[in-house]
């Protein structure tokens, strides 16, 4: 009788990942996994350490205890072993760096540490302005020239910018710190639209989004998990939230002051 294959590790996993800030216990012992191919979405009020999951996952902050695995190996054995894993992270802020071009935000880790022609990074910085649905005429334009939309864009581009002279530089797991936040209700579906796109088209294998916005919520997740005060207190698909007597889901896609959520 044939076996069936061994279950793949997930792409992240946190294992009692536990985070303060002062004496401020942020997360708290926090267990969670992504999957290849899957794409999770991360809500939970204010101030309740979404951004800080989303930190640890690009090995921008540590732990105080507990594990991060990427592919089964640690986080930080991972890093030794340059990272086989590639994570892309696209920030709240477009942060891109004001006194530079596009091209040469979007193509800022290739100049800096590949040996790749100037001519060669400027051809994928624009193939990524275009797979991210920017005109590959505004490489040569600042950042202050263009929209928030746009700047947007542009981030998603420079995170999802590899080297083809590095064997296995692929972007596999993008995270999204509040991709859709402060845009207008049309430019939110086109990012969104354009999340789900990136990862159909092989740009990456998984995904993690922390948003506030119900439409980002229910039009990019496959799994949602809610978090609040350091813990998941419900996981669930989107279109089981209408339906979800939960009292940490009824109080926060209702907006309702009185529940749990202090
Ligand atoms: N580097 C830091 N130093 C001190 N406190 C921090 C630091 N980073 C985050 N915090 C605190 O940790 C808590 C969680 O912050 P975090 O940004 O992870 O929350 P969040 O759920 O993403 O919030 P929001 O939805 O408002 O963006 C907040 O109280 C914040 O002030």
């Amino acid at each position: 009788m044939s076996q069936s294959p061994p279950a793949r590790k997930p792409i992240i996993e946190f294992r009692g990942v536990s985070k303060s800030f002062g004496t401020q216990r942020i997360l708290d012992g926090l267990d969670l996994k992504v999957h290849y191919g899957e794409a999770l979405v991360i809500v939970g009020p204010s101030g309740t350490g979404k951004s800080t999951i989303l930190r640890l996952m690009c090995g921008l902050l540590e732990p105080d205890s507990g594990e991060v695995l990427l592919g089964g190996l640690p986080l930080q054995a991972e890093q030794l072993q340059r990272k086989p894993i590639q994570v892309g992270m696209v920030f709240q802020q477009a942060a891109l760096f004001d006194s530079l071009t596009v091209e040469e935000n979007v193509g800022f880790l290739l100049y800096e540490h590949s040996k790749l022609p100037r001519t060669k990074i400027g051809e994928l910085v624009r193939e990524k302005l275009e797979m991210v649905g920017l005109d590959p005429v505004l490489a040569r334009q600042m950042p202050a020239e263009l929209s928030g939309g746009q700047r947007k864009r542009v981030s998603f581009a420079r995170a999802i910018m590899e080297d083809p002279t590095v064997p296995d530089d692929e972007t596999q797991l993008l995270l999204y710190d509040e991709p859709t936040a402060g845009l207008d209700p049309i430019a939110s579906t086109v990012i969104e639209n354009l999340i789900r796109s990136l990862k159909q088209r092989g740009s990456c294998d998984s995904y993690v989004v922390i948003t506030h916005q119900e439409t980002t919520i229910r039009s990019t997740a496959d799994r949602i998990l809610l978090i609040y005060q350091g813990k998941v207190r419900w996981e669930g698909q989107a279109p089981e939230i209408d339906a979800c007597q939960d009292p940490y889901v009824r109080q926060f896609f209702d907006g309702k002051i009185d529940g749990p959520i202090q």
